[in-house]
């Protein structure tokens, strides 16, 4: 338990009269691809909200590196290492591939040699290095999120937090994510919002399903699958 990189003791979030994640504990262990499932409003954006500082608790707690993060802005998680890439590194649609993924650089280095660097080899990572000048908003959907990504990855991260990857992607660039996560993963642990199942137990070692806020279930991706629990939660049988 103290070797996990993200651990979450009783973390429950109240939004005035709705419990929304209700004493979850959560342990994310160093180099792990998680992948977080439920349905619809089960809580996993409140839970990666919390997780990732945007989110207030009003209960719990939050170690990261056996570190009590809790009570740590959003701006300061990043510095030790999370980057999470929805919210926190939306795309500017007026500015350029390459200034999207300077401005994440920039959170983390300084000296326009050294930003550059990071910015070219995150592209490359991507694959969008030939679309570095093109201004963000030109790009297809499936290449602003690999953008997104790639402003993630610029942040040299620990933990990348990424809520619903996927969604939208033709099946094309599905395949393409799933190989990049595959790279990914070498050097960061992964949490996974994602609804595609195909995804979820390609990729995943373990899957973590909310329902009403709390932890149905938890395991490898093939016990999520024959989990009758977890059938009825999404049958809505349950
Ligand atoms: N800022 C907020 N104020 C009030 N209620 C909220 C707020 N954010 C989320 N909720 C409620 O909390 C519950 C959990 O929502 P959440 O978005 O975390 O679920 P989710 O599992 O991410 O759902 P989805 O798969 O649809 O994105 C829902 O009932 C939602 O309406």
């Amino acid at each position: 338990m103290s070797g996990a990189l993200l651990s979450t003791r009783g973390l429950s979030k109240r939004f005035d009269g709705l419990q929304a994640v209700t004493e979850v504990d959560f342990d994310l262990a160093r180099g792990e691809v998680r992948a977080l499932i439920g349905p619809n409003g089960a809580g996993k954006t409140t839970l990666v909200g919390m997780i990732c500082g945007r989110v207030a608790p009003s209960a719990g707690t939050i170690l990261f590196d056996g570190e009590d993060i809790t009570g740590l802005p959003a701006h300061r998680r990043i510095r030790r290492g999370m980057a999470y890439t929805f919210q926190i590194t939306s795309v500017f649609a007026g500015l350029s591939v390459h200034e999207n993924v300077a401005l994440a650089a920039r959170r983390r280095l300084t000296g326009a040699v050294r930003v550059d660097a990071a910015v070219s080899e995150a592209l490359a990572r991507v694959g969008l290095s030939d679309r570095s000048e093109e201004e963000a908003g030109n790009l297809s959907y499936g290449h602003q999120r690999l953008l997104e990504i790639a402003m993630g990855l610029v942040q040299a991260p620990r933990l990348l937090i990424l809520d619903e990857p996927t969604q939208g992607l033709s099946d094309g660039e599905i395949e393409g994510f799933k190989a990049l996560i595959r790279e990914v993963r070498e050097q960061a642990a992964i949490l996974l919002i994602e609804h595609n199942m195909h995804v979820v137990m390609e990729l995943a070692d373990r899957v973590t399903v909310l329902n009403f806020g709390t932890v149905l279930a938890e395991g490898t991706p093939a016990q999520i699958h024959e989990n009758r629990a977890v059938q009825a939660a999404y049958l809505g049988t349950g």
